[in-house]
């Protein structure tokens, strides 16, 4: 299995049956991985606090803090309620054989330790938490000192990125098997800490065909020959800029110039800018009725789009043609109170990418945003398919998502994006990538990926997410294509 491969939880569960009818022992590997990546943070001698729950993910934490006492940590054990699996109640036994015995609960004038390994629950995780759990994981979390996650913070779903009524905060989550998406979504990104993966051993044939993949840069822009020309790196058209939304137009129009397009124009509502002085190389043009839209290898329109008769007419058009068109912003919305275009988009022929937002996918769904931000893979696989478009759902950990539900999860970015135009940046950036030939799913994917590397840079550069805005981050987009420009000559 490819090692950014993210396994459902259905398959996950199944590759767990066949593993154990084939007489694997999945548990000792996860244990032997704690308790290596706990030797590579901490010395013999650490205070290790393990966390255990009724259930394996329970199991994995036993049998890790075996091997740790073994290995010379100091272990102390808590178990707020009895082993409920076999593999769990066994790995229990031999604990006590070596003298290790477990607490119900924290003790209160316990040395605190090094590092506390959260083994309460995984993915067997069910309902909201009562007493004693809820006590627990408040006191676990109050410590405030590193926790290392197994398999996902316990109370995080790793699927959906859901919090339930308390959740254990890790700084560090080692997940066992596969990539899960809830690490980096939604509560998850603040919940998983910092993610690694413990890929286990297990026969090549048991493994299950993956639904997604963490978002990593497959495709690159090809190397630029020497004896190049404008004409060869496409030309971006944005329809956009409505009056007072001019803005959000010339940061898309920047974004594709940055993202490589050899011309970009602007078409927009707003009549009253003939020029942008910051960047006088865009070709900017008034809408009217009557207006021929300049040719173009693609189209974004919704930056700054407002959602009157003008705006409703040009996204009609630009639905019947054929050439490869991101919907963004209020194109998005007037898409939602209208079924004859979102018909109209299912039929399309060219490439179609949609970039809502959590608020605007709830738009288009008739739901609310909570709703989506409680499911977002299932979002935004329903309008993927819907509308017969790739979508890109924003926000933390945004899904880039096919038609047919195979899905890239981003982990590049941060809050250093969460900021006024940052949309209509990476409008124009994926814009940019379409123009450049790239296949719509790999621009819509590279796009997200490299917008939030621009965000990360920031962060590093300024050792903090504040202060970034979206014209800055037209510049850091150039920077980050140029670094990971590889690939044949074009
Ligand atoms: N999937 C796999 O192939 C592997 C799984 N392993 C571990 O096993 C874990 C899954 O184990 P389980 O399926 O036993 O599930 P868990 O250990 O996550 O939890 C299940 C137990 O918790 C109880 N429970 C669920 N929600 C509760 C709540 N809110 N309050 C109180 N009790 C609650 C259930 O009744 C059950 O006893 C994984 O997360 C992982 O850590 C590893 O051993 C490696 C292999
Ligand atoms: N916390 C975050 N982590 C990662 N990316 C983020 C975060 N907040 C915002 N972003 C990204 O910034 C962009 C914001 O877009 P959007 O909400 O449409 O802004 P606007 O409408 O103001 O242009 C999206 O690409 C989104 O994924
Ligand atoms: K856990």
């Amino acid at each position: 299995m490819r090692a950014d491969a993210i396994l459902s939880l259905a398959a996950l569960r199944q590759l767990e049956q066949d593993a154990a009818a084939q007489g694997l022992d999945l548990m000792a590997q996860a244990a032997r991985a704690t308790a290596d990546w706990v030797g590579g943070h901490l010395s013999p001698g650490a205070r290790v606090l393990v966390a255990a729950g009724p259930g394996n993910n329970g199991g994995d934490a036993l049998q890790a803090a075996l091997l740790l006492h073994r290995r010379g940590y100091h272990v102390d054990l808590l178990l707020p309620a009895a082993p409920a699996t076999p593999a769990t109640q066994a790995a229990m036994q031999t604990l006590q054989t070596a003298g290790l015995q477990p607490r119900a609960t924290l003790a209160e004038d316990a040395p605190p330790p090094d590092l506390i390994i959260d083994g309460l629950f995984g993915i067997g995780l069910a309902r909201d938490f009562a007493a004693p759990w809820l006590d627990t994981i408040h006191q676990l979390n109050a410590l405030a000192i590193p926790v290392l996650a197994l398999d996902t913070p316990s109370g995080l779903d790793p699927y959906r990125g859901t919090a339930a009524n308390v959740a254990i905060r890790a700084s560090h989550t080692l997940t066992f098997l596969s990539h899960k998406p809830g690490l980096y979504m939604a509560a998850g990104a603040d919940l998983a800490g910092q993610v690694e993966l413990a890929p286990l051993d297990y026969p090549s044939e048991l493994c299950p065909s993956a639904e997604g993949e963490l978002n990593r840069p497959l495709a690159l822009l090809p190397v630029r020959a020497n004896d190049s020309h404008k004409g060869r790196f496409g030309s971006v058209l944005v329809i956009g800029g409505e009056r007072g939304m001019l803005g959000a137009a010339l940061l898309a129009g920047r974004a594709a110039y940055a993202g490589g397009a050899g011309k970009v124009h602007l078409a927009t509502l707003d009549d009253r800018l003939a020029v942008d002085p910051a960047a006088p190389e865009l070709m900017i043009q008034p809408l009217e009725p009557s207006s021929t839209l300049p040719a173009a290898d693609a189209v974004a329109i919704g930056p700054g789009l407002g959602q009157g008769s003008a705006a409703r007419h040009w996204l009609g058009h630009l639905i019947g043609t054929a050439q490869p068109l991101l919907l963004d912003a209020d194109a998005l919305n007037l898409l939602a109170g209208n079924s004859t275009l979102q018909q109209a988009l299912g039929r399309r022929q060219g490439a179609t990418v949609l970039t809502p937002h959590p608020a605007e996918a709830a738009r288009l769904l008739a739901c609310s945003t909570a709703d989506v931000q409680a499911d977002r893979l299932a979002a935004a696989r329903a309008l993927a398919q819907r509308l017969d478009s790739v979508v890109v759902l924003k926000g933390a950990g945004s899904l880039i998502v096919r038609p047919d539900g195979y899905y890239r999860l981003n982990t590049s970015g941060g809050p250093a994006l969460a900021v006024a135009g940052q949309g209509d940046v990476l409008s124009g950036l994926v814009a940019a990538l379409l123009a450049q030939g790239l296949p719509v799913f790999d621009a819509a994917a590279l796009g997200v990926h490299l917008h939030g590397l621009a965000g990360d840079a920031y962060t590093r550069a300024e050792q903090g997410p504040i202060g970034l805005t979206a014209s800055a981050t037209v510049p850091l987009l150039s920077r980050v294509i140029n670094l990971t420009h590889t690939g044949a000559h074009g």
